[in-house]
């Protein structure tokens, strides 16, 4: 490893300097920290845990996910409850708070997250406003607008915890936290969330369950909100409901954006600027929700990636070769076990309009079958209902005798349904070794616990996930692609980059919807020679396109689909002669000779 390669390890994927700066902070006290800085202090530990989880929620998953104050109002109540009770032990009062953070969670995303975006952010504004509501409501037990107060000396484990210890604690909490946080994002379940941000279908055919994964997020979000609680009543010493306002969520998406929502390490930064920036002078008081409402519009818009993601690109300027670690020499064999698959008199209707009237094909392992058809033949439906993203209203699909009608595009994907789309989907700042590796996550599970813990199974999942992307990419001779940005990649090499996610994941069948689409001569034979390769390995694939020259040469059957119905199938030398194929493509029967589809592109 070269000295540059050992550089970009480091600052990638060791947080060495950002635990060493919290020790330092832990540690500050022996150097004389005390009084109000302790304070301050403690206080963006606490921020910082609330923004990390709408880093988490919001930041990566792309949810409008702002409940946080609300379970921020729980933790705090909670844990004050709980001391006017005599369960003084800041641990107990971090389990039941985030015990009560999950059950919160839950019950404030479920009802938004099986609604749409928008619909989440409105009920999670919702549960914020209701936080002084409810409070009133059991003011037996939380002192109603006048607030809990004198809960001043936490102990931890039996033992009395001073004003710095309760400090070191904080500091200790918020970086344990990050850490298992960070685990969490470098992870299957972090990849899907960031390829959920930016396409919940694309979540879905590669075997990630959306909803799940949106409640997951939601919910793990909420951990440190709970936590931060705790924190939050012991450091005042008080509670009352004029801590949890819209005002307050305002101010931590604010701080959450400008620190860099997608980041693990921008929630601290965002958390200094709002207790330490200038908006706590007494002078701009007045004005300051104006003024995080304008962060939030000038950062969002200049910078999405907040202060982190300016510090990433220089990062990525002074220490290029992002992704290149943990390349392996030898790449594992690829498999691609194609199995049969059978579409059986298939129909769907939209509205009345008949998108598929009885569909019937059947793909041999081994083989390419082509689908054409002009504009509107129903094509890309057929594909949407293979793989699970269209429910069928007749008929069935099978996968080597196994039924795949009826279940939704994850558990399809999971059974072998490989795809692409016709538009490939930009992911941000993936690599290209990360793309591909995304294509194994429908194998086995996210393992989201043996990642947060650095269990055993993770490492060898990892290890495989990354053997097998190595070993798809030398497949397709995009080995030399591997630390490259995805985004960076001309169409043509994107469009292979899908193919070889795909096949990462080691297909039943893969389903390719127009991957000719805008490629050059160069860029084509690339992609047909690929595609050979996967069906000499075994491979089943299924090819959506309008190239007609370019489906004739590779197709080992064609499928001729018009107004929802196959019109012509066989092999292409067949089709090419077939009376109504002619007519379909050229609208004048029997007036061109056979040849002229062989120039055609529709
Ligand atoms: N979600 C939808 N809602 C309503 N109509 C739809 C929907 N999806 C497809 N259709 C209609 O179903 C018919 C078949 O569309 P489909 O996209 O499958 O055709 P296609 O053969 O893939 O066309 P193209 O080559 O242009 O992609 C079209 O008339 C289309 O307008």
């Amino acid at each position: 490893m070269s000295m540059r390669q050992r550089l970009s390890a480091l600052a990638l994927d060791t947080p060495a300097p950002a635990i060493a700066a919290f020790v330092l902070v832990a540690l500050l006290p022996l150097f004389g920290l005390a009084g109000y800085w302790q304070q301050q202090l403690a206080l963006i530990a606490i921020y910082t845990l609330i923004c990390s989880g709408l880093n988490l929620s919001f930041g990566y998953a792309g949810e409008l996910a702002l409940g946080q104050v609300a379970v921020f109002a729980s933790g705090s109540y909670i844990s004050a409850i709980l001391y006017q009770h005599g369960v003084t032990d800041i641990l107990a009062g971090f389990a039941v708070a985030a015990c009560l953070a999950a059950v919160t969670g839950l019950l404030t995303g479920i009802p938004g997250l099986r609604l749409s975006r928008w619909a989440l952010a409105l009920v999670s504004f919702f549960y914020v406003l209701l936080v002084p509501e409810l409070l009133k409501l059991f003011e037996s037990e939380t002192g109603g607008t006048a607030g809990l107060a004198g809960i001043l000396a936490p102990t931890f484990f039996g033992w009395p915890l001073g004003t710095t210890g309760f400090y070191v604690v904080a500091v200790v909490v918020t970086l344990l936290w990050l850490l298992l946080q960070r685990n969490l994002i470098v992870s299957r379940f972090g990849q899907f969330l960031r390829i959920l941000s930016a396409s919940p279908t694309l979540t879905e055919s590669l075997g990630g369950s959306v909803y799940r994964l949106r409640v997951q997020a939601y919910v793990i979000g909420a951990l440190p909100a709970g936590l931060a609680g705790v924190l939050y009543t012991y450091l005042t010493g008080f509670v009352s409901p004029e801590a949890f306002t819209l005002h307050m969520l305002i101010a931590l998406l604010a701080a959450t954006v400008v620190g860099g929502a997608a980041s693990v390490w921008g929630a601290p930064v965002g958390a200094a600027i709002l207790v330490l920036g200038p908006l706590q002078l007494k002078s701009f008081e007045e004005y300051s929700t104006l003024a995080y409402g304008v962060f939030l519009v000038v950062i969002g818009t200049a910078f999405s990636g907040g202060l982190a993601g300016l510090a990433r690109k220089f990062r990525d300027r002074a220490l290029p070769g992002r992704g290149s670690q943990g390349t392996v020499e030898r790449p594992a064999d690829l498999s691609i076990p194609g199995t049969r698959m059978v579409v059986a008199g298939v129909e769907k209707s939209f509205a009345g309009l008949r998108a598929l009237s009885g569909v019937d094909l059947t793909v041999e392992p081994g083989t390419i079958a082509a689908i054409i058809g002009p504009n509107g033949a129903g094509k890309t439906t057929l594909l949407n209902l293979v793989s699970g993203l269209l429910p069928a209203d007749a008929g069935r699909v099978e996968l080597a005798g196994r039924e795949l009608t009826g279940l939704r595009a994850h558990r399809v994907s999971r059974l072998g349904v490989g795809r692409t789309f016709q538009t490939p989907v930009g992911l941000g700042s993936m690599s290209v070794l990360e793309v591909v590796e995304s294509g194994r996550f429908r194998k086995g599970d996210i393992g989201a616990l043996s990642a947060v813990l650095r269990l055993p199974k993770y490492h060898r999942v990892r290890k495989a996930d990354r053997e097998a992307a190595v070993a798809a990419l030398s497949f397709a001779g995009l080995e030399h692609a591997a630390a490259q940005d995805a985004a960076s990649l001309p169409l043509g090499t994107r469009r292979l980059l899908e193919v070889v996610r795909s096949v990462a994941g080691e297909p039943s069948v893969l389903l390719l919807d127009e991957p000719a689409a805008g490629l050059d001569d160069n860029e084509l034979r690339e992609l047909g020679m690929l595609m050979r390769r996967i069906r000499d390995a075994g491979g089943t694939v299924v090819l959506v396109e309008h190239n007609v020259p370019f489906v004739m040469d590779v197709a080992d059957q064609v499928f001729v689909m018009e107004l929802g119905r196959v019109i012509a199938a066989g092999p292409p030398e067949v089709v090419r002669r077939d009376q109504r194929v002619i007519d379909s493509y050229l609208g004048r029967r029997g007036r061109r000779e056979p040849d002229d589809l062989d120039s055609r592109t529709t």
